[in-house]
């Protein structure tokens, strides 16, 4: 495959794709820009809801590759995450597939694996191919998307690296964050690795940075070439200060997906 350089980056108004949105750029791509709702500052990004199968076919129309970042971020109503998350991955996916696009890169979640006990002492690194324990509905649909983007690979050709982000926000604000955090410069490198990665079929890698208090283990990232550059360590001491250590009596601290495993659904809308 030829290194891709127009790429369409679903969910570009949100909280990460503001973030790529500013980094990708000097990773040598032109962004094509789509969301639910408008950005500022941007008149020429489409702006469309992923459940219209026409304006995402004509969005997808002519790019080398695609970021998914597209959907609802939190724990919702099952009726809400099948509209964006299921049917909306799908509706992307079929566009994709008829407009001869040739790779994905997936935001997945951590929280497809939430209930994953997190490793404490000397237990060893969560692995990639964790057996499945999504933690949300939220979750199941990231699920329902590495699915699909396996089924499109091996029936399409279609090829997806499917990142499971763990938390990718400018700074750590929790001290399990300290664990999965994922810098916006090392997300960048990671969507850059995974868009130029060769014969990557469908890879599924964990997302975050080199944290010292990893607790996943970061292989199939580095294979594409990640190289992460950064490390949440200099954030431990305040925030260990202000909230204590993690107690692994607490359900809500015990599992890789921390408080989605006990919260109710927290989507606003
Ligand atoms: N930020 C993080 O640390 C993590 C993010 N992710 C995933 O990365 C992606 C981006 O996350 P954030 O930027 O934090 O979320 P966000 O909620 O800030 O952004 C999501 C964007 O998707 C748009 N959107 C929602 N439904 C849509 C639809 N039907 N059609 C078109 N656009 C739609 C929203 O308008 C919003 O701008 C999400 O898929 C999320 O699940 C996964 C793990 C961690
Ligand atoms: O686990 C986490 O910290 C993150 O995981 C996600 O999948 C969510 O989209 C993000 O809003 C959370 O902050």
């Amino acid at each position: 495959m030829p290194a891709p350089r127009t790429v369409l980056l679903t969910g570009a108004a949100g909280g990460l794709g503001t973030l790529m949105r500013g980094l990708l750029p000097e990773h040598g791509y032109a962004l094509r820009l789509l969301d639910l709702r408008p950005i500022d500052g941007e008149p020429d990004a489409v702006v469309a809801d992923l459940a219209d199968k026409e304006a995402v076919r004509e969005a997808v129309r002519g790019v080398d590759a695609i970021i998914h970042l597209a959907g609802i971020s939190l724990e919702a109503s099952f009726d809400k995450i099948l509209k964006a998350n299921i049917e909306g991955t799908y509706n992307l996916y079929e566009a994709a597939r008829e407009e001869g696009v040739g790779r994905i890169v997936f935001a997945s979640s951590n929280h497809a694996v939430g209930y994953t006990p997190r490793p404490q002492g000397d237990d060893p690194l969560i692995p990639i191919d964790t057996p499945r324990r999504p933690d949300t509905f939220y979750g199941l649909s990231k699920c329902f998307g590495e699915d699909l983007a396996q089924l499109y690979w091996d029936k399409y050709g279609l090829e997806t690296v499917s990142v499971r982000i763990g938390s990718c926000f400018p700074e750590p604000t929790s001290v399990r964050m300290l664990s999965v955090w994922m810098s916006p410069a090392d997300g960048a490198r990671l969507f850059h690795a995974a868009l130029t990665a060769e014969n990557v079929g469908h890879t599924v890698v964990h997302g975050s940075s080199a944290n010292t208090r990893l607790w996943w283990d970061l292989t199939s990232a580095r294979a594409l070439g990640y190289d992460p550059q950064d490390d949440s360590e200099p954030y431990a001491g305040k925030l260990i200060a202000e909230q204590g250590e993690l107690d692994p009596d607490n359900p809500a601290h015990a599992c890789l997906g921390g408080h989605f495993v006990t919260d109710p659904p927290i989507w606003p809308y």
